[in-house]
């Protein structure tokens, strides 16, 4: 049996004259959670898509569970969980009857009692009869994974779960998404929360107008970027916009007491403070997850992991 969930290599999408997707390649491991990560409009739904059957790929190749992805979605359908971005419920069906139903399209067997062990393991028992269009963000959010999960399946392609959600409802969200990684449920997620990719992802990828530019663990990544970051204590905002439009800095940020300057090539960046006469007062910091992704959206460097 292979260890990988994910497996696909040069994936292709077009809608008309756009490519939306420019020949990506992705693993997910079986027990993995990948956090899929970059801009709005990058596509990440449309790759969760083509992974998850719903939409056929215009070029490239791979498997998602051992099934081809061109020609056994019917197959992928079948054994992937999949949370669409809105939860994706049926709002004038109670909350028993979204899960009854997610049951039927799978052809579980005892769907009846399956349903009652899902209300129970969600904690949905107490909405069971409402309809689901009532429910808050957090309680839809759970009966979403619930119906993703009510097949038991070995991956789960989520998009953007989390969005719209309160904290202690994202927090129990993870909860059980690490719960299921540990039985061994692979897990793409989509995500614009730098915490999700800090706190509870193995691993990220980061895609940008359909090309895959980052992949790997979050030191794995940032190290490869080579930024540096420097702190600047008592440099005035007006000096931020001169510094921002230095050849050596990526970017500079106000912070509370001073300005922070990132940049991908620290001699470039010591030199450049230097000229300002700002090297001697300047403390190293070390980059951050969201100073990698504005680097990675402003310059679309593909770095290699
Ligand atoms: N059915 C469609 N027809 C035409 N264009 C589409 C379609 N679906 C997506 N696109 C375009 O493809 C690109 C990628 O979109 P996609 O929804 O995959 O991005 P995304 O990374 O998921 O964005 P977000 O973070 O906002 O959800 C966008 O420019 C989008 O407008």
């Amino acid at each position: 049996m292979s260890d990988t969930a994910i497996a696909v290599s040069g994936l292709i999408k077009r809608f008309g004259d756009q490519l939306a997707v420019r020949g990506i390649d992705l693993e997910v491991g079986k027990g993995e959670i990948v956090a899929f990560v970059g801009p709005n409009g990058s596509g990440k739904t449309t790759t969760i898509r083509m992974l998850c059957g719903l939409l056929t790929p215009d070029g490239g190749e791979g498997h998602c569970l051992g099934f081809d992805i061109r020609r056994e979605y019917d197959a992928i359908k079948e054994h992937v969980g999949y949370m669409s971005q809105g939860f994706g419920l049926y709002s004038d069906l109670t909350v028993r009857e979204n899960l009854g139903f997610s049951a039927s399209i799978h052809q579980l067997d005892a769907r009846q009692q399956k349903v009652e062990a899902a209300l129970h393991e969600f904690q949905l028992q107490h909405y069971a009869n409402h309809l689901a269009g009532t429910l808050s963000g957090g309680w839809k959010q759970r009966l979403s994974l619930a119906c993703a999960l009510m097949h038991e399946p070995e991956l789960l392609l989520l998009d953007e779960p989390t969005g719209g959600v309160d904290p202690e409802s994202r927090r129990s969200f993870w909860h059980i998404i690490r719960q299921k990684s540990a039985q061994g449920v692979a897990v793409l997620v989509s995500t614009h929360y730098l915490d999700e990719v800090e706190l509870y992802s193995d691993r990220l990828a980061y895609i940008h107008t359909g090309t895959m530019l980052a992949s790997g663990t979050m030191q794995e990544v940032i190290k490869q970027s080579s930024l540096v970051a420097f702190r600047l204590p008592g440099v005035s905002t007006a000096l931020l916009e001169t510094l921002e439009k230095q050849a050596a800095v990526s970017m500079a940020e106000v912070l509370a007491g001073g300005v922070k300057v990132t940049g991908p090539d620290r001699m470039a960046l010591e030199r450049c403070l230097n000229d300002f006469g700002l090297l001697t007062d300047a403390e190293a910091v070390a980059p951050t997850l969201e100073d990698l992704f504005f680097y990675l959206a402003r310059h679309h460097r593909q770095l290699d992991v």
